[in-house]
């Protein structure tokens, strides 16, 4: 079926007290193991492409290969554009047929960043693309930054009453503890904050930085409103052991396919446990 809107998956969610995976796409590879998995587990997923993806398989064949993609299941997917940093990078992506969008302003002042993600979602709502707003600062686990810090980058839960108010944003990705890449102890969430974000916005909430997230703190996550979650970590983690499970077993092998596949195949079983977690699993 057609691609649809990223907000149309996030209202069945919010219905029905779920989260839709949302998962970074790079390949050909990465794109088939998500619609297999949501195919077989009949679950909404979105596809993800960050701007780094962009640059390195190309916005068309991006857009080209997930709307194939999405044509050869019965289970509706979402292509997204993940921390697009500028104004022109989500103008690109709407014209090109993405069907969510997000702009990262989180690295400017709070006026600034509602600013400029309201100017993004007036294009958005004109365009039939849905919008997703980052407030507070998601971290990488690799940042070199204090408790001290830590905590100032989280997302305030006032100015997130603001921010949605102002913005009109479809859902919103705050800073509660999570942070990109793999975490090095168990990370530490704020359910409180989250909790008071959910009260005073009652916006859909978007995890990022899930991958390596305990299990109980994602079903937490999700009984207090988060409503997609991101993944990608993981995947790539899943990706590599594939690969080199197959290297090592058959040194010899040179037929790209039998790299590959088994790389997929260990994908998706990751893709397929994190969509029975997320309670995204038998929803469509
Ligand atoms: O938040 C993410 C993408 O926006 C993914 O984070 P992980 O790589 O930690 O799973
Ligand atoms: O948020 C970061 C995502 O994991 C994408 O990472 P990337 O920018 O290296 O593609
Ligand atoms: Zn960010
Ligand atoms: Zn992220």
């Amino acid at each position: 079926m057609p691609l649809v809107k990223g907000k149309q998956l996030v209202d069945i969610a919010e219905r029905n007290g779920f989260a839709v995976g949302a998962f970074n796409v790079n390949n050909l590879e990465i794109i088939k193991a998500i619609i297999e998995s949501a195919q077989e587990e009949r679950s909404p997923a979105i596809l993800q492409a960050s701007q780094g993806a962009i640059k390195y398989a190309g916005i068309d064949f991006i857009v080209a290969m997930v709307k194939a993609a999405s044509e050869q299941v019965d289970v509706p997917l979402a292509l997204h554009l993940d921390h697009g940093t500028s104004f022109e990078q989500n103008m690109q992506c709407i014209r090109k047929g993405f069907t969510s969008v997000m702009f990262d302003g989180s690295k400017y002042s709070l006026e600034e960043n509602i600013h400029k993600t309201r100017q993004v979602v007036q294009v958005g709502q004109a365009a039939g693309v849905s919008v997703e707003g980052e407030l507070g600062k998601i971290a990488g686990t690799e940042d070199d930054i204090s408790v001290d810090e830590r905590e100032a980058f989280m997302t305030d839960p006032k100015e997130a009453e603001r921010f949605m108010r102002e913005t009109e944003v479809d859902y919103l990705a705050v800073a509660i503890g999570t942070a990109h890449g793999p975490y090095k102890g168990e990370p530490k969430l704020d359910f409180d904050r989250l909790k008071k974000i959910r009260e005073l916005t009652e916006a859909p909430i978007v995890m990022h930085g899930a991958s390596g997230v305990p299990e109980e703190s994602i079903k937490k996550g999700i009984e207090l409103g988060v409503r997609k979650i991101n993944i990608d970590t993981e995947l790539r983690q899943a990706f590599t052991s594939g690969l080199k499970g197959v290297i090592s077993e058959k040194p010899e092998e040179y037929d790209p396919r039998k790299l590959l596949g088994p790389a997929k195949d260990s994908m998706k079983e990751v893709i397929k446990e994190k969509m029975r977690l997320f309670g995204s699993s038998g929803k469509v």
